[in-house]
């Protein structure tokens, strides 16, 4: 097998496997501080690490549990019934994760959750059929349910996520159609959480990623994405991620070039434990597409 010129490697297949020495010498960069990305969530992003370390809710850390609620609290104003809503929802970059729906899934009649690995919507999977050793997201639905006024009413509200989350696909934002060759009609609204600073290389790429998203809703659509600020990399496990460095600025810039009106930009302080992730603060931000979009 011939190996790409300029960093051609000679391939030596050793007796304990299939390692290449290409391998070998990346995985030994790695160790010595190299940041995960791209391909490498296909085998080195463990879903039930992440959920541990970030969603753990009152059980967790405090700085994680203040980020979930500061989303929860703006996905809960942004999706009340009155507000927002529609036919189709499709999450990009779901991740491990549902508490994304929890308001959501009261104001739209199907939703489609979408991501890079099938291990991350495996996890979903395992929720959405209540399967042994699914994750326990109850202590997130009640705050959602005690948010809308009810907290006695999760069990209702997990029972209708279930319903309303329709298809499984996986997807790649920095292709032109991130849902591939998936049939999907055009959305009322894409929501997108903590997912493009993680998957685009650069400023230029997050910004024909946010044009790619655009590109599945209908005009006068809605764009709803959290981004995580000034963002170098995130700790899932033992693992180092990459992460793009983003300014609320670029956020909106990348959006209006989209052809979007920024209709809200919530920015607060907080910050991840320092641990497991080193950013300046979030930006929660609600953009619509434009007529000519
Ligand atoms: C920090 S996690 C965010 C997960 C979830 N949305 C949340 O709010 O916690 C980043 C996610 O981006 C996904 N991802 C990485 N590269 C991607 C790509 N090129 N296209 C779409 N998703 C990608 C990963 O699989 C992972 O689920």
């Amino acid at each position: 097998m011939k190996l790409p010129i300029g960093r051609a490697w000679e391939e030596r297949v050793d007796k304990m496997g299939n390692r290449s020495r290409g391998e070998a010498e990346r995985s030994t960069a790695r160790m010595e501080g190299e940041l995960y990305k791209g391909e490498d969530y296909k085998t080195e992003f463990q879903p039930q690490n992440y959920l541990k370390t970030y969603y753990a809710f009152d059980s967790g850390t405090i700085a994680e549990n203040e980020v979930l609620k500061f989303n929860l609290n703006n996905l809960f104003e942004t999706f009340s019934p009155g507000g927002m809503g529609g036919d189709i929802l499709i999450d990009i970059g779901s991740g491990p994760t549902i508490y994304q729906l929890l308001s959501a899934c009261e104001v739209f009649r199907e939703i489609i959750m979408s991501d890079y690995t099938e291990l991350n919507l495996r996890e979903v999977d395992k929720w959405l059929k209540k399967e042994l050793g699914a994750y326990d997201w109850s202590p997130a639905v009640q705050y959602v349910c005690e948010l809308e006024g009810d907290r006695s009413k999760w069990q209702e509200k997990e029972a209708r996520v279930r319903r309303t989350v329709k298809r499984l696909l996986t997807c790649d934002v920095n292709q032109p159609r991130p849902l591939g060759s998936a049939q999907v009609p055009a959305a009322d609204c894409v929501l997108s959480l903590l997912a493009l600073e993680c998957a685009c290389r650069d400023v230029d790429a997050y910004r024909a990623a946010i044009q790619n998203l655009v590109g599945l809703l209908k005009p006068g659509g809605h764009l709803v994405t959290l981004v995580a600020l000034r963002c170098c990399e995130y700790m899932v496990g033992s693992r180092k991620f990459f992460v793009l460095s983003l300014e609320q600025e670029t956020v909106e810039k990348a959006l209006q070039e989209a052809g979007c009106q920024v209709l809200k930009c919530q920015y607060s302080p907080i910050k991840y434990s320092e641990a497991f992730c080193l950013n300046e603060g979030f930006c929660f931000v609600v953009a619509r597409k434009g007529p000519g979009a």
